[in-house]
């Protein structure tokens, strides 16, 4: 079972390197200003070059206004941009029509009554639920903190979509049998601090993800999830 690995908020060439050498689907580039793994535009370009065409490029902005999309997405030539502010569906909707790129649409989840939150946004290809940051958290996302899993089983999604939130080496493979998730998504798990990746920890997340897919867990992810991949995506 080929299940999608993203490894969010790279911010350095060698943990880059580390992750695209491990066989990461699919790398993140945080682009907010008030996170501690954000890329500004003077470096964006020489890093994302990087990637070539080992992984796919998905860039993360908060409520970015066009102009600033469009600085970023020339800057790092993405293809996808994840959105991980309070974007309504109209405004994917518009911004998928005006830069031509696939949206993953991060969904906050800290309990059942956020499950149809998820049913509006249609206007996303993919969807990302990670969990709902405390109140008063500094960012929308990258906090490592997990939700219930169990509310997902209330969410009649035919998004393909992917697990974050608190995510590790320890947990993941857990986490994807209780969840079915095609695909999974990391960065506190995979750091020594706050914004400081840990190419071990990103080597061992990357290998768990692998394990499970080749059924090294005893219980394979089942089927109920699955019946679309992520593989337009890839
Ligand atoms: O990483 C950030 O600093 C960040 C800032 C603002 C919005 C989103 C952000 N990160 C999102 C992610 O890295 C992941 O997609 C997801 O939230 C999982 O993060 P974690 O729980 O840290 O593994």
């Amino acid at each position: 079972m080929n299940l999608i690995v993203k490894i969010c908020g790279l911010s350095t060439p060698e943990t880059l390197d580390v992750a695209l050498a491990c066989g990461a689907d699919m790398v993140g580039f945080v682009y907010f200003d008030k996170s501690p793994r954000h890329v500004g535009l003077e470096r964006a370009a020489a890093l994302a070059a990087r990637v070539e065409k080992r992984a796919r490029k998905v860039l993360l902005t908060v409520d970015a206004d066009d102009v600033s999309l469009a600085a970023a997405i020339a800057a790092f030539d993405p293809q996808a941009l994840q959105l991980h502010g309070h974007e309504s569906p109209e405004r994917i909707a518009s911004i998928r029509a005006r830069f031509g790129l696939p949206v993953i649409k991060a969904i906050a989840i800290a309990g059942r009554a956020d499950a149809e939150h998820a049913l509006l946004f249609e206007a996303a290809d993919y969807l990302l639920f990670d969990a709902k940051p405390a109140p008063g958290a500094s960012r929308p996302g990258g906090n490592g903190s997990a939700f219930d899993w169990s509310v997902l089983s209330e969410i009649e999604t035919r998004k393909p979509w992917l697990l974050a939130g608190g995510l590790d080496a320890q947990n993941v493979a857990d986490a994807i049998v209780r969840t079915c998730a095609p695909g999974v998504d990391v960065s506190s798990g995979v750091e020594s601090a706050p914004g400081v990746k840990d190419p071990a920890r990103i080597a061992a997340f990357i290998a768990a993800v692998r394990r499970v897919g080749e059924g090294g867990t005893g219980s394979a992810p089942g089927p109920e999830r699955r019946a679309w991949s992520l593989s337009r995506l890839l």
